[in-house]
């Protein structure tokens, strides 16, 4: 990062300051939220600075082909990097502003954050980008390297795609995979009709498109809702389409009094759970992390429902030693590589590797394993993850079952009816079914111990 300190409210030069901390680790949605927050932005300057943090992010691999023959070995600082991939982005992707005014306003941003040489330095790149151009990916001979490059995804995550989901599906998933995530809310049904939440959006000028992937919920354009009156005044949650399809396929009917939320922070789920029960219902909500139990409780507060969930702060791996209860219900959104994000997370693709994927998947069967043991007879088990890989999905489910004949696998049923002719009792979605994130759901039912028959 530059060594001044700057600070500024103009959005390109918070984005290279974001880029530069997110490229040291830090998260692209926290850091961005933060930065938001800290500075006194425009909506136009908002949507600016998100669209070009995602962009780079989401696109960087094939910045570095595009960039490498400018730069040679020269040594730059990470920031410059992140100013010249901003710059390019905006070249290849933003129509709507000038190849001279990104040129002015990226020199102007490398003289802010470093000096008169640093602005130099990235006139004399971007001009002999102006007079040259860019490669052309087709130029990469070999296939699964240029659809790396082009997609800007690990080849290690390509060749695993393909051998779960054959080449054409592949490329199908990715195709969209860097397109910009909707935003999309769920009616909070404790307090509000889905009517009077699109009335009360349209009254602060959001436009409303109801969901054809789960029920109460919509598509919000028009501005972050997480600034509405009707956010604030709990009418609604912000939650992707297909993270509702867990719960939904819950099977909560007026049978189901005890529920057991196994990974539960920030609560987006177990809110959802809570507005979908009667009021003599109780759900308890884990989580291993203290400060994240906070999250689904401040949830949960915002939205009406605290007086339907207890939360504690548990390793889900430690259920059937401290909790002697069994439930009829219990959810495990497990912990996962969040692959099905990756629009929204773009920065996965780089950070996690096929290990992470495999500690994980370990990780899910030990919490499945566990939680197994509070189910009462007949009771079920949610299994869901948003990642798109069968060993942290399909795989932790067949090993589940191969060690619990006590169990069987039922089909997974969503409200809106979802993939009706699929030849599997689990649901996939890809992030190309429905523009959503991609989801896994699995559902599995106790089967009644011969004791009680
Ligand atoms: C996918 S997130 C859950 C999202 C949540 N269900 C929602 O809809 O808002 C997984 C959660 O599992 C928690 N976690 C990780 N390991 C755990 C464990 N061993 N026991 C309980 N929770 C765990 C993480 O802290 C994280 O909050």
């Amino acid at each position: 990062m530059s060594d001044k300190r700057v600070y500024s409210d103009n959005p390109r030069v918070l984005a290279v300051q974001t880029l530069a901390k997110i490229k040291n680790g830090a998260y692209s949605n926290l850091q961005l939220n933060q930065v938001i927050k800290q500075h006194q932005l425009s909506e136009a300057d908002k949507r600016l600075l998100t669209t070009l943090v995602y962009g780079v992010i989401q696109h960087r691999m094939t910045f570095e082909y595009w960039l490498a023959p400018f730069v040679g070995d020269k040594k730059i600082d990470a920031w410059v990097r992140e100013l010249l991939y901003s710059a390019i982005f905006q070249m290849k992707f933003l129509d709507k502003i000038p190849e001279h005014a990104i040129f002015n306003e990226s020199i102007e941003v490398a003289k802010i954050l470093g000096h008169v040489g640093t602005g130099k330095y990235v006139t004399a790149i971007l001009h002999n980008i102006g007079r040259q151009g860019l490669r052309n990916i087709s130029e990469i001979k070999e296939p699964i390297q240029r659809l790396s490059i082009e997609r800007s995804l690990p080849i290690w995550l390509i060749e695993t795609l393909i051998s779960q989901n054959g080449e054409e599906a592949t490329r199908a998933m990715l195709e969209t995979i860097n397109d910009a995530p909707k935003q999309s809310i769920r009616v909070n049904t404790t307090l509000a009709s889905d009517e009077e939440v699109e009335q009360a959006l349209a009254a602060e000028k959001f436009t409303t498109v109801k969901s054809r992937v789960a029920a109460h919920a919509y598509i919000v354009s028009g501005g972050h809702v997480a600034s509405s009156k009707a956010f604030h005044d709990g009418l609604l949650t912000l939650q992707d389409e297909s993270a509702m399809l867990p719960v939904e396929s819950m099977r909560l009917t007026e049978n189901v009094k005890t529920i057991l939320d196994a990974a539960a922070a920030p609560g987006g789920k177990t809110t959802q759970i809570a507005q979908s029960v009667g009021e003599n219902v109780t759900i308890t909500a884990l989580d291993i992390h203290e400060h994240k139990i906070k999250l689904i409780q401040s949830n949960a507060e915002r939205l009406h429902v605290t007086e339907k969930i207890r939360t504690r702060v548990l390793d889900a791996r430690k259920v059937p030693t401290e909790i002697e209860q069994k439930f009829d219900r219990i959810l495990v959104d497990a912990p996962c590589s969040g692959f099905g994000l990756l629009r929204r997370k773009p920065e996965i693709r780089y950070d996690k590797t096929l290990t992470d994927v495999e500690n994980l998947a370990h990780l899910q069967f030990e919490i499945l394993d566990s939680v197994s043991q509070n189910v009462t007879d007949n009771g079920m088990i949610v299994y869901s993850t948003c990642t798109i890989l069968r060993q942290e999905n399909d795989d932790v489910i067949t090993k589940f079952l191969l060690k619990h004949s006590d169990f069987e696998l039922v089909p997974t049923q969503t409200s809106k009816n979802l993939k009706p002719n699929r030849s599997e009792d689990v649901l996939h979605v890809y992030p190309n079914d429905y523009q959503t994130d991609g989801f896994f759901v699995a559902t599995l039912q106790k089967k009644m111990s011969t004791d009680n028959v």
